[in-house]
């Protein structure tokens, strides 16, 4: 098996006494997606921006982040502007914001191209070319020479996909890509995105909360709850057999259908709990209808095969969904 292109130990992100991540450990493998699914709030950006070294000046890491086999914990910001953009790409929720208004869009790839590697002149505007013919972007010689206003949000997308493709990453961390888009182009960016991991072999961390989009492109996924990972596993043992009640409400509340951050899932009450406000033993516990005496204690996310859990009174294939 080939060796992860990603592998994170005991991920911490603080910002001062405040734990706001803690003790995430995944790993992804080239060709792999893992999802991060969870509500908002739970961490699911701030470790993604930590495995980029790109969090706020006022946190601190803990733990071990392995790109490629290299920890990157600690080392200097030379090193990871390195890797940045090279190695390692990023797309964001709402590409409008992440183009440059001002600037042609073929000028913007031209930039990433030459900033990330060693072509020049011509060579540069045929990557340009290859690049949006790669992410579907139509009549090339006209739309490389539109300003990101001139085209749809799912044009501008792709072209934050091309950007992201410019430097041949192996890894790519995408961050709800697809929320700020509707329906029908969010199923053909998941499709570009499916279909480019397939034939370059990326390795991809694709955070969402919305479990409809999790079935469609994770083969692992990680459940995060209040800033840790309460559940992770192979998508079709988490889809059929959902052990935390805490995967359970999300599956039973589907909340990727238009639900604003910050509200209450159909399936239990009560929002995540902000870092200051964490209670003593499982985050979960105020909310979840399966609490006992026991969950005033942090409850170990444990191994069983493919799958982890980290619940003192895990759910069961044959009980009824929350
Ligand atoms: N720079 C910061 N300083 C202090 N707290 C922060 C900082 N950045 C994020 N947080 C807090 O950390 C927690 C996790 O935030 P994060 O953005 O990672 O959540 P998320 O799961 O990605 O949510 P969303 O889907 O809304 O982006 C939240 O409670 C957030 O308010």
């Amino acid at each position: 098996m080939a060796a992860p292109v990603l592998d994170v130990t005991g991920l911490s992100v603080h910002a001062g006494r405040n734990a706001l991540v803690e003790d995430v450990s995944l790993s992804v493998r080239p060709g792999e997606t893992l999802c991060l699914v969870g509500e908002s709030g739970c961490g699911k950006s701030l470790t993604c921006m930590s495995m980029l070294g790109l969090l706020d000046a006022g946190l601190t890491v803990g733990g071990s982040i392995r790109l490629f086999g290299a920890e990157i914990v600690g080392v200097s910001e030379s090193v990871l502007n390195g890797l940045r953009g090279s190695d390692v790409a990023m797309i964001f929720q709402n590409p409008m914001v992440s183009l440059n208004p001002v600037k042609r869009v073929g000028a913007q790839i031209s930039e990433a191209i030459i900033e990330h590697t060693d072509l020049r002149g011509g060579a540069v505007d045929r990557r340009v070319a290859e690049l949006l013919d790669q992410v579907g972007i139509p009549n090339v010689p006209r739309n490389r020479n539109c300003y990101p206003y001139q085209l749809s949000g799912g044009m501008c997308q792709r072209v934050m996909i091309a950007m992201a493709l410019a430097c041949r990453p192996r890894l790519l961390i995408a961050d709800e890509p697809t929320t700020a888009l509707d329906v029908t182009i969010q199923a053909q960016i998941l499709r570009l995105l499916r279909d480019i991991q397939a034939e370059l072999g990326l390795g991809v961390v694709f955070v969402t909360h919305d479990l409809g989009v999790v079935a469609e492109i994770a083969d692992t996924v990680s459940v995060m709850y209040a800033g840790r990972v309460v559940e992770s596993a192979p998508v079709d043992m988490l889809f059929e057999d959902p052990r935390h009640p805490y995967t359970r409400a999300l599956m039973a509340s589907r909340i990727g259908f238009g639900r604003m951050p910050g509200t209450a899932l159909d399936a239990i009450g009560g929002t995540v709990p902000a870092p200051s406000a964490r209670p003593k033993g499982c985050n979960f516990a105020p909310r979840c209808h399966r609490a006992g005496a026991r969950c005033a204690q942090d409850p170990r996310l444990l191994r069983d095969g493919q799958r982890s859990v980290a619940c003192h009174f895990p759910e069961t294939g044959s009980e009824a969904m929350a």
